[in-house]
C-alpha cells in the first residue's frame, strides 16, 4: 500500500514537473484502441470573430470531460469532439461572464442533459453550481481547483490543474497582457493583487492558457509573464495609469452577453419566456377592451336614455300645443 502511494506520488511529480519554460515530460499509456491517447486529453480551441480559446480537460481512460468557456457559435464543434472521443461531458465551467461572446454552455446541456453548468458565486449569473476558492472540480482521476481572481470581473476565476501543471487564467492573465478593466465590475487594483497572490504564486514551470490572445500565441508559462508581462511587471501605481488609458472600443456582444443563463435546472427556456410575456400582455388587452367596451355602452344607454326624455319632453309640448289651439 506504501509502495503503492509511493509511486503514485513520483508518477504524478515526474508528470508535473519542467523547467522555466514549462518543457516536462508526459507519460503516454497505450491502450487497446487504434488511436494512442495520453490518459489527460487536453485540447485548446479557437473561435476566430471573438479570439475566444475554449478548453478541454479529459481523463480518457475514465472518460469523463470538462469544457470551460465554450462558446455558442462553436457548440457543434464541441460537441462532436466530445462524441469522437466517447467523452461524457460531466461540467460546462466558465471562468466568467463574458462581454464579447454567448456562452455555448447552454446549447451543450440541451444536447448532453446530464452535464451540469459551473460559475462562480459572485458571477451573478445563473448555473447549476456555484463555486469559490478552494473548490475541486473532479473528472476521473484528475481534479482543477478553483482560484477566484476577479478585477477583470467581480466572478472571474482561474482554474488550476495541479497533475498537468496548467493554469486557465480566463480574462484575468492574458499573454502578456491582462483583461481590461474599464467596464462591468472592472477595478486595476482587485485585478492586480489577483493575478500577483493567486496566480503568480503558483511554480514558474506552470503553463499559462488565457481565454483570448489577440496576437496569434496560445501558451505561456507562470515565469514567462512575472518576467515579461509588460503590464504585470510594473509597480501598483503604474499598472493603475496604463490600464485607466487603454482606451479599447467595447465589444460587440457586451449587452447579448450581459443576460447570460448558463442553463440552469431552474430557469425557463426563453421561448417559453417570451410565449408567457405575449400571453400576459393579450390578457392585459383583453381586460381593458372589457373594462373600456363596458363604459361605452353604459355612457350610450345614459345618451338614449337622455335623448328620450327629451323627445318625450317635445311630444308633450306639442300636445299641449294643439290642444292649446
Ligand atoms: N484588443 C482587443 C480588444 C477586445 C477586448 O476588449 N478584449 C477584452 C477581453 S474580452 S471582454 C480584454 O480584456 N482585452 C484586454 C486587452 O488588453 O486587449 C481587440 O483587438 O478586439
Amino acid at each position: 500500500m506504501i509502495a503503492a502511494n509511493c509511486f503514485s506520488q513520483l508518477f504524478r511529480q515526474h508528470r508535473s514537473r519542467g523547467n522555466f519554460f514549462g518543457e516536462f515530460s508526459k507519460v503516454t499509456v497505450m491502450n487497446n484502441s487504434r488511436l494512442a491517447q495520453d490518459t489527460f486529453v487536453f485540447r485548446q480551441f479557437f473561435d476566430k470573430e471573438s479570439w475566444t480559446y475554449t478548453y478541454l480537460l479529459a481523463d480518457y481512460v475514465a472518460k469523463e470531460a470538462i469544457i470551460i468557456d465554450p462558446v455558442l457559435e462553436q457548440v457543434n464543434r464541441d460537441h462532436s469532439i466530445l462524441k469522437r472521443l466517447g467523452l461524457n461531458l460531466l461540467y460546462c465551467a466558465n471562468t466568467h461572464v463574458h462581454a464579447d461572446h454567448v456562452t455555448g454552455t447552454g446549447e451543450l446541456k440541451k444536447l448532453i442533459p446530464t452535464c451540469e453548468s459551473i460559475i462562480s458565486l459572485c458571477s451573478g449569473a445563473q448555473a447549476d453550481k456555484y463555486v469559490k476558492s478552494g473548490d475541486e472540480i473532479q473528472f476521473g482521476r484528475y481534479s482543477v481547483e478553483v482560484r477566484q481572481t476577479p478585477g477583470h470581473t467581480n466572478g472571474c476565476i482561474t482554474f488550476v490543474c495541479h497533475d498537468e501543471a496548467i493554469a486557465l487564467t480566463g480574462d484575468c492573465l492574458l499573454i502578456g497582457g491582462c483583461g481590461r478593466t474599464d467596464f462591468q465590475e472592472g477595478d486595476p487594483e482587485t485585478l492586480y493583487s489577483s493575478v500577483h497572490e493567486q496566480i503568480f504564486s503558483l511554480p514558474d514551470y506552470y503553463k499559462v492558457y488565457p481565454a483570448h490572445d489577440y496576437t496569434g500565441q496560445t501558451v505561456s508559462t507562470i515565469g514567462e509573464e512575472k518576467t515579461y508581462n509588460p503590464r504585470l511587471t510594473k509597480s501598483l501605481d503604474e499598472f493603475i495609469e496604463v490600464m485607466n488609458n487603454l482606451n479599447l472600443a467595447y465589444p460587440k456582444k457586451i449587452e447579448e452577453s450581459d443576460q447570460l443563463s448558463l442553463g440552469s435546472k431552474y430557469t425557463l427556456p426563453l421561448p417559453i419566456i417570451i410565449i408567457m410575456a405575449i400571453g400576459a400582455m393579450c390578457y392585459l388587452l383583453c381586460v381593458a377592451y372589457i373594462c373600456f367596451g363596458k363604459d361605452k355602452i353604459d355612457e350610450d344607454k345614459s345618451l338614449y336614455a337622455a335623448l328620450r326624455k327629451q323627445q318625450e319632453q317635445s311630444c308633450k309640448i306639442q300636445t299641449s300645443i294643439v290642444e292649446h289651439l
